[in-house]
């Protein structure tokens, strides 16, 4: 069934191939689940939503930067507040790092408050010698292996821990938590002969931040307070339940993010997960990786940007290193040629997966930034922008990705490995990055 924008509901994704859905044993459940969901309060309000919509706008002008990243799959028991709190600050640091050498005002958005469901390659895992359902994130069944048949209560706890977590986000943003100039903010454990050109920039940084604090506060494009909440529109019945109508505008908003995308592996045309979310009011991103022609990103931009609005689609690609220059200028060309002012971000992470020697799945640092320079220099040649970026990364100390000043190397990853899905930049690891997107940028 086709539906028009102006025959578009919340729910008329149902009648389509809906792909990476979990299988409940128990409808009933998830039916009394998600009603008490459509009664809860809505976690942001539309105000907010239509302001990131309007700084999104001015990114994909070219005026601002929009700085996207978190965990690959948040976890339950991470909603605590010094884990909040160092994701937090690790964003807030990398957007000075960049506004500083980018010169360039940065949006602050999160994969955080709700970045709980995933996509997965397969169905099954082998732990231990027996097959076992994949984890898919805490708001679907849980790491341990004793814990993945899908339960329906984890959609409300999802639903709570993202309140929480927001509300902590809210307080610490709202209490001046954004003031970033003392220098234990900014300790790092370099040692100078590896990293004297980062520490020399810190401290310019760090003196510069102190000197306007002196003067009376940041200027306007410098303040690190507002933050941003989006996670993966993937579990469409949870989604469809956070789904408002605002009478205001006429319009439906998803209210338990300012920010939803749709990732690589649900973005079929004709399925479930374009049709819900083209009706929404919010922003929303699209991954995009090698595997989309510009024939079809045509159609994917007719879908989801008939009004050819900035600020209203992201389109996050993922090729991976060396394989940009294959793919990406044709979808620049498709998306001007069709009129469409998308903000292109550039996602180094999901292109990038492999396996280390022992197991476990890593990605190199070497690699990440290869792709960000590729890409960066791809949109330049066909005078576009690249005007995102979007890491998995966390404010913990993990060994999760290879590489960074720190030298990690894959024997080192076993040392505190923690993520559930995806290997996330440890705070190190994004800061360092953060200076080399500032050079790219400038
Ligand atoms: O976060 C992204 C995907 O969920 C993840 O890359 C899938 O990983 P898998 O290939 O191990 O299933
Ligand atoms: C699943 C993800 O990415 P992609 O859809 O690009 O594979 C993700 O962002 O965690
Ligand atoms: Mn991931």
């Amino acid at each position: 069934m086709k539906t028009t924008i102006q025959t578009w509901t919340p729910d008329a994704w149902r009648s389509l191939p809906a792909a990476q859905q979990p299988v409940y044993r128990d409808d009933a459940a998830v039916e009394a689940v998600l009603a008490e969901l459509r009664e809860l309060p809505p976690l942001v309000v539309p105000e907010e939503v239509d302001h990131l919509h309007a700084l999104l706008a001015e990114a994909a002008e070219g005026r601002r930067f929009l700085l996207q990243g978190g965990d690959c799959a948040e976890a339950f028991a991470d909603c605590r507040g010094s884990i909040i709190q160092n994701k937090l600050r690790v964003l807030l640091q990398m957007s000075v790092l960049i506004t500083h050498g980018g010169r360039t005002g940065v949006i602050h958005l999160g994969r955080i408050a709700g970045q709980y469901a995933k996509p997965r390659s397969g169905d099954t895992e082998r732990i231990d010698g027996k097959e076992v359902p994949v984890y898919r994130g805490d708001i679907i069944n849980g790491l341990d292996p004793s814990q993945r048949e899908p339960d329906p209560r984890r959609l409300l706890e999802a639903y709570h821990r993202a309140a929480a977590t927001l509300n902590h986000l809210r307080a610490l943003v709202d209490g001046g938590f954004a003031d970033l100039h003392h220098p234990e903010h900014w300790d790092l454990s370099w040692s100078r002969e590896d990293a004297g050109h980062y520490l020399e920039t810190l401290d310019q940084v760090r003196n510069s931040l102190a000197f306007v604090q002196r003067l009376g506060g940041l200027p306007e494009h410098l303040r690190t307070g507002e933050l941003f909440t989006s996670h993966e529109a993937l579990h469409l019945p949870f989604e469809t339940a956070m789904t408002r109508f605002v009478p205001e505008s006429g319009r439906h908003y998803n209210l338990g993010a300012h920010f939803l995308w749709i990732g690589e592996r649900t973005r079929q045309l004709e399925g479930a997960h374009l049709e819900y979310i083209r009706g929404l009011a919010n922003p929303i991103g699209l991954k995009v990786g090698a595997s989309m022609t510009p024939e079809s990103l045509r159609k994917v931009l007719a879908k989801l940007d008939p009004g050819r609005r900035p600020g209203r689609l992201t389109l996050i690609t993922r090729f991976g290193a060396g394989r940009a220059e294959a793919a990406l200028p044709g979808l620049i060309e498709a998306a001007r040629s069709e009129g469409h002012p998308v903000l292109w971000s550039c996602d180094p992470m999901h292109g990038n997966g492999r396996t280390a020697a022992g197991g476990l799945k890593t990605r190199a640092f070497g690699d990440i930034l290869q792709e960000l320079q590729e890409v960066a220099a791809l949109h330049r040649a066909c005078g576009s922008r690249m005007g995102a970026v979007h890491f998995e990364l966390t404010g913990e100390p993990v060994t999760e990705c290879t590489g960074g000043v720190e030298g990690l190397d894959e024997a080192g990853l076993q040392r505190a490995y923690r993520s559930g899905c995806d290997p996330r930049l440890n705070r190190s690891q994004s800061l360092e990055m953060a200076f080399l997107i500032a050079q790219m940028i400038r």
